[in-house]
């Protein structure tokens, strides 16, 4: 039974309720429309962060639409398919990998470790331009390659330092890796890391499939399999969108796979996709894993998805099994 004058009251109070907690949410860059919540429900996540929640829901339609053979994937790897963190320990990134007992002194792990807790703060500090951090970051990865190169690192010992590493994918990973190669989008990982361990990893975890292409800093042995340099031009954090993008550009595979599901966990992982031809749908989600108020309001203005503290591949996952949905896998 409907009771007018208690009805309408209660009404109007349930309306102003939801357009307040609409505003909030707003405000909060988080809302999220009930279709794509019905379509991925996992952008119902608590760690999911939007700007546009409109530009989102349509960018993944269209690609949808378009189908697994439109798609390609180019990601970062540490710390965007790797895990941040894992029983409140920092998961160490393919540089810090190699600063194991086998390959290098106690002296030199003393000065990777100073290296990594000097540069580190400077690389996720909100409060500085970029500018400011690319002559820093060049320094960094050049003393700690320096320091590598004078160890005479032994390639054969790779593998073993990857096993008595504390590394982990995110959650989720296989999931991911398996429904990329499934539905034969491949997949780029463009990382300022280092390419031979980045691939031990994927390989330890069984997930290195061929639809994977790798350009990273490569290590260049000699015949005895000595480390006696690095291979090509320096890649850092910054420099994404240079150099490594005419290599990427040269990928057969990639043409013709104009929509893009970009992750990265930097803003200058958002310069990936520019060696995209005639790119028509770019979808970007970030990982916010530090300093998480200091640098939401950047991430939120940067990427279209930004995820939160979130050590899974949930939402990635929702969003592949979605759009690689239609069939439609040319
Ligand atoms: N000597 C170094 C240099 C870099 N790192 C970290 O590795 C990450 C690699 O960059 P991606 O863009 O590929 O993720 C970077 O975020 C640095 O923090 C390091 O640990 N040691």
């Amino acid at each position: 039974m409907i009771i007018p004058w208690i009805y309408t009251p209660v009404r109007g109070i349930l309306a102003i309720w939801q357009q307040l907690t609409k505003t909030l949410e707003k405000k909060n860059g988080s809302l999220v429309s009930e279709i794509l919540r019905s379509k991925i429900p996992e952008m119902a996540n608590c760690s999911v962060l939007m700007r546009e929640h409109s530009r989102v829901e349509e960018t993944i339609q269209a690609m949808q639409q378009a189908g697994a053979g439109s798609l390609q994937v180019i990601s970062d790897f540490d710390m965007t398919l790797t895990r941040f963190a894992h029983n409140g320990k920092r998961v160490p990134s393919t540089h810090n990998i190699l600063n194991n007992r086998l390959l290098v002194n106690e002296d030199c792990t003393k000065k990777i470790k100073k290296l990594l807790n000097t540069y580190y703060p400077i690389e996720i500090d909100a409060r500085r331009s970029v500018e400011e951090k690319v002559p820093l970051m060049v320094e960094w990865w050049i003393k700690v390659h320096e320091l590598l190169i004078q160890q005479r690192i032994r390639k054969d010992l790779l593998s073993q330092a990857v096993k008595e590493s504390s590394t982990m994918l995110r959650d989720g990973y296989k999931v991911f890796f398996d429904r990329l190669v499934e539905q034969r989008v491949p997949m780029l990982i463009l990382s300022a890391g280092v390419g031979d361990v980045l691939e031990e990893v994927i390989r330890q975890n069984h997930v290195f499939h061929p639809n994977i292409h790798i350009i990273s800093n490569y290590m260049d042995f000699d015949q005895t399999g000595v480390l006696q340099a690095f291979k090509g031009e320096l890649i850092h954090i910054f420099n994404k969108g240079e150099g490594a993008l005419s290599h990427a550009a040269g990928l057969r595979e990639l043409q013709g796979r104009p929509n893009v599901l970009l992750l990265g966990d930097s803003l200058g992982d958002l310069a990936m996709a520019g060696g995209v031809s005639e790119p028509q749908n770019v979808l970007t989600v970030g990982f916010l894993n530090d300093q998480v108020d200091e640098r939401k309001e950047s991430y939120i203005n940067s990427f279209d998805i930004v995820l939160v503290k979130d050590e899974t591949m949930d939402v990635p996952n929702g969003i592949l099994r979605y759009i690689t949905s239609s069939g439609n896998n040319k």
